[in-house]
């Protein structure tokens, strides 16, 4: 058991889809000199802890609100993280998110820190944020629930009602933009993309296009859309998708009972506050309730947290020929987890060397070289000489991370679209006022039509 004072990023995976996302999340953490603990609500494999969280089986109340609304599931498992309280601080991020650089200083903000929603600035994204355990919070979380609703039938609409002071009260709650880069809006502002696109420190793959819904040929180093021809609006999967690769194809190598699979599922969550708790003081809603981060204390420790959970991995999976798998999905500095068992059937791979481990505890893995390999990484020999800041393997695959990123944006600003195409972006209301749609040059198309 920790002790209390202690810090944790949390991400939450209901299924073994969002499982590879928060893998590679939590390899791209344990990249940047991982300083706090890493807790899974679920699934877990590379993490510290796995908190197995049940929905139905918290309270009747919530039971009831389930009935009338199925799809707020995942919104409330997301609000379980509140139930961590051995830890006093903990960030949050979405199973879709890629960290590409040590955000340490996340622990100095206070709950509730999160960064604009792209689509609605006033709103915050709920894919990365500060919070602190405490049962008070939760209990009136889901007492919100049930009385509010959300109005966007999940978690987010839900948090920002919740929280509804974030966008007027305190700005140090404001996280920059480069803590939830959203990777599918970064050509909407690109100018400011190219200024500060290589400051990302967290990626999210917002939207229902993961990069997990994309195949990368490592030979031709190129990413398809399933069920689609190559374009070049998928080169952002295409710089990030050699981590999810790497997850995946284990998964899809692996027999039945091989997979990452939860053999033996602990008991649930012992901490889902039961019974209807007291309403939320300020739960109507106004714009000057404070309801949000009136709710300090009551850290309890944490009760009932499950047995341990055996995972039967695959060892036998290939990965891409040429990878250096270490620089994919390589783990410097894993610490002892939480008990996972893996199957013992096959001979342990080196890629794999730190979720080999039979039956006892993972071991910290064998030292890795996390060097990205050239193939991968390949554009960090293009990098404007004041973005590279550092020269160590860690940081400058950060740093390749977030400049491939950006000039992946650059380079969609320049590709050349047919009258057609150009058409389809208008009616799709994707337009780009910054750059060729600008008003300037629509004035200067006119004149040149009138002359
Ligand atoms: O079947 C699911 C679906 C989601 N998740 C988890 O919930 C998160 C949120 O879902 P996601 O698909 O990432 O949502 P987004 O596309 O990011 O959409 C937005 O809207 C969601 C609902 O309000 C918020 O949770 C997100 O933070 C916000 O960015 C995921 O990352 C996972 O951690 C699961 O574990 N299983
Ligand atoms: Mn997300």
């Amino acid at each position: 058991m920790l002790g209390r004072g202690e810090e944790a990023f949390v991400t939450l995976a209901t299924n073994d889809i969002y499982c590879q996302g928060a893998l590679v999340l939590g390899q791209s953490l344990r990249r940047h000199r991982l300083t706090r603990k890493l807790v899974v609500l679920i699934t877990p494999q590379v993490f510290d802890e796995m908190i197995e969280v049940n929905l139905i089986d918290s309270a009747d109340y919530i039971h009831l609100a389930f009935l009338k609304r199925p799809e707020l599931g995942v919104t409330l498992t997301k609000l379980h993280c509140w139930t961590l309280t051995h830890y006093n601080k903990c960030v949050f991020l979405d199973a879709d998110t890629l960290v590409l650089s040590n955000v340490d200083e996340l622990f100095d903000r206070g709950e509730f820190s999160a960064a604009p929603d792209p689509g609605w600035p006033d709103c915050f994204n709920s894919g990365v944020f500060v919070f602190q355990p405490s049962l008070h919070t939760h209990k009136l979380l889901l007492q919100h629930a049930v009385e509010h609703g959300s109005f966007d039938r999940a978690d987010q609409g839900l948090l920002n009602s919740f929280f509804r002071n974030w966008s007027t009260a305190d700005i140090r709650k404001h996280l920059p933009f480069i803590y939830n880069l959203s990777s599918n809006t970064m050509y909407t502002y690109s100018p400011a993309f190219k200024q500060f696109g290589s400051s990302a420190k967290v990626v999210h793959f917002l939207g229902s296009t993961k990069p997990w819904n994309y195949k990368y040929n490592p030979q031709s180093g190129s990413v398809l859309e399933q069920g689609s021809a190559p374009s070049s609006q998928h080169q952002v999967a295409n710089n990030v998708l050699p981590l999810y690769q790497s997850i995946q194809g284990r998964e899809a190598l692996a027999a039945p009972g091989h997979t990452l699979c939860l053999s033996d599922v602990g008991a649930p969550c012992a901490d889902s506050v039961s019974g209807a708790g007291e309403p939320c003081a300020n739960s109507a809603p106004s714009p000057s309730m404070p309801c949000a981060n009136s709710t300090p204390g009551s850290n309890q420790p944490a009760q009932g947290l499950p047995e341990p959970t055996h995972l039967i991995v695959d060892e036998t999976l290939s990965l891409p020929e040429g990878r250096s798998s270490e620089a994919m999905i390589g783990c410097p500095e894993i610490e002892t987890p939480a008990v996972i068992t893996c199957d013992p059937l096959s001979q342990p791979s080196p890629q794999l060397a730190g979720f080999t481990k039979t039956e006892t505890t993972l071991q910290p893995a064998n030292k890795v070289e996390s060097v990205p390999s050239e193939e991968t990484f390949q554009l960090s020999q293009e990098l404007p000489a004041e973005v590279v800041r550092d020269t160590s393997p860690q940081d400058a695959l950060e740093v390749d991370l977030a400049v491939s990123v950006s000039q992946i944006s650059i380079e969609e600003k320049v590709k050349e679209l047919s009258p057609e195409e150009e058409r389809r972006k208008w009616e799709e209301g994707r337009i780009d006022y910054m750059g060729k749609d600008a008003f300037a040059r629509i004035q200067e198309k006119l004149d040149r039509f009138l002359q």
